[in-house]
């Protein structure tokens, strides 16, 4: 899975995303004919190779031709929906602007078709936020990771007046995201930045094991005491298994485990649910006798590495433990391929797996053999022994 990386060392905005982009090898005339689908001309848009801290990087400047324009949410969504754009990149930058108009309307206290956008309405940050997004498609990114996010501190002069960093709205869309500060004065996150970030990201920590293929960096309009830079990272996510003996794959997991003695048990069905939503790759709870025996569960969540930070706040905010138990456990995963069945119930698949090249383990379908047995009125087990042994006989015919 091709994923990408940003490290927000010194926050992020639409034109350092973008800058990012194009010095990690987007094409920028590309990115231009692109953009030209968006049917704006009152803009006009440079990149140039500028050194900040010594670090080398791209920004990209979009220089507003238009007058003072105060677009609402409708407008921006019109432009979008005539425009000659691709599907996935419509639908994306509608989101990222209806996000960024709850935000709007949310800290006004109006409503989302009531708001008009100030600086995030002008065609420049319009392009910021299409040229982002076309860049992700052109990229082929399938998955964005990100750092915590350095938010800078002090106030910030904008159309509202003077604002407080992180700005109200920027704070609004970072809700869930690990942020910080430190002594640089200065907006390092704007709306825009923020709206792309938590569009395309959930999962925030360090840099998952990635294959780096492409680094890019994208700078930002001041000089600052650090490099005012953003960096990307592209590459392919090591789901960390590799082919071993005789095909078994070997990869690296993580277990997470808490013990819980006092939680309504009526919330563990909704706990799993936000689990396996948020990437967990298994869930499960053995019973205990604690301290003082009072009864409790063993929660046990088996993840994916790069899940821990998403993971581990479902735990603290939906379960009352105070603590967790986090393993790094290496896996091994027998291989495995589906065949489909035609049964007298209907059609249904098998996981059939092999070990060192022999067939070991033929499992129909549960949700397949499911649906069969309420069609048919067939007892589950019959459903289950009939594509069982169907795959059987299909194994067999194999030459
Ligand atoms: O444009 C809008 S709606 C806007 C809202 C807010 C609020 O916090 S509310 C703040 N700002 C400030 O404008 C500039 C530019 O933001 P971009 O996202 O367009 O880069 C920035 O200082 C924001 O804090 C704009
Ligand atoms: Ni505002």
């Amino acid at each position: 899975m091709k994923v990408a990386y940003l490290d927000c060392f010194s926050g992020i905005s639409g034109d350092m995303l973008l800058g990012a982009l194009v010095d990690a090898g987007l094409d920028f005339k590309l990115l231009q004919r692109d953009l030209a689908g968006l049917g704006l001309d009152e803009y006009e848009i440079y990149e140039q190779k500028v050194i900040k801290q010594g670090i080398s990087g791209t920004k990209v400047q979009v220089l507003s031709l238009e007058g003072h324009v105060h677009r609402h949410l409708r407008d921006i969504q019109d432009i979008i929906e005539r425009s000659s754009l691709p599907n996935p990149v419509k639908d994306k930058s509608l989101t990222i602007f209806t996000r960024l108009g709850e935000a709007e309307a949310k800290i006004h206290g109006t409503t989302i078709d009531q708001i008009h956008f100030h600086e995030v309405g002008a065609v420049d940050a319009i392009v910021d936020i299409v040229g982002a997004v076309i860049g992700f498609w052109r990229l082929g990114i399938e998955k964005v990771f990100s750092s915590s996010v350095h938010v800078g501190k002090g106030f910030v002069k904008a159309a509202h007046g003077l604002l407080p960093v992180p700005a109200p709205a920027t704070l609004e869309l970072l809700r869930g995201v690990p942020i910080y500060s430190r002594d640089i004065e200065g907006e390092l996150v704007t709306p825009t930045g923020a709206a792309l970030l938590t569009a395309y990201c959930q999962d925030f920590g360090s840099i998952p094991l990635v294959k780096v293929d492409r680094i890019g960096y994208g700078a930002g309009e001041k000089d600052l005491t650090i490099p005012n830079l953003l960096r990307l990272t592209i590459g392919e996510l090591e789901v960390s298994e590799s082919e071993g003996y005789h095909g078994v794959k070997e990869g690296k997991a993580m277990t997470v485990e808490a013990n819980i003695d006092d939680m309504n048990p009526e919330f563990y069905d909704y706990l799993y649910e936000k689990l396996f939503a948020a990437g967990a790759m298994d869930v499960y709870m053995q019973t205990l006798q604690m301290k003082k025996n009072r009864p409790a569960v063993m929660l046990t969540v088996q993840i994916p590495p790069y899940k821990l930070t998403a993971i581990r706040q479902i735990l603290f905010t939906e379960t009352t433990t105070l603590g967790l138990r986090v393993y790094p456990i290496k896996k091994y995963m027998l291989p495995y391929e589906f065949i489909t069945l035609e049964t007298k119930y209907g059609s249904a698949k098998a996981k059939i797996a092999t070990f060192e090249e022999k067939i070991c383990t033929v499992s129909p379908e549960y949700e397949d053999c499911r649906k069969l047995a309420q069609s048919s009125g067939e007892p589950l087990k019959h459903v289950y022994d009939e594509v069982k042994e169907r795959a059987k006989q299909k194994i067999n015919e194999v030459p």
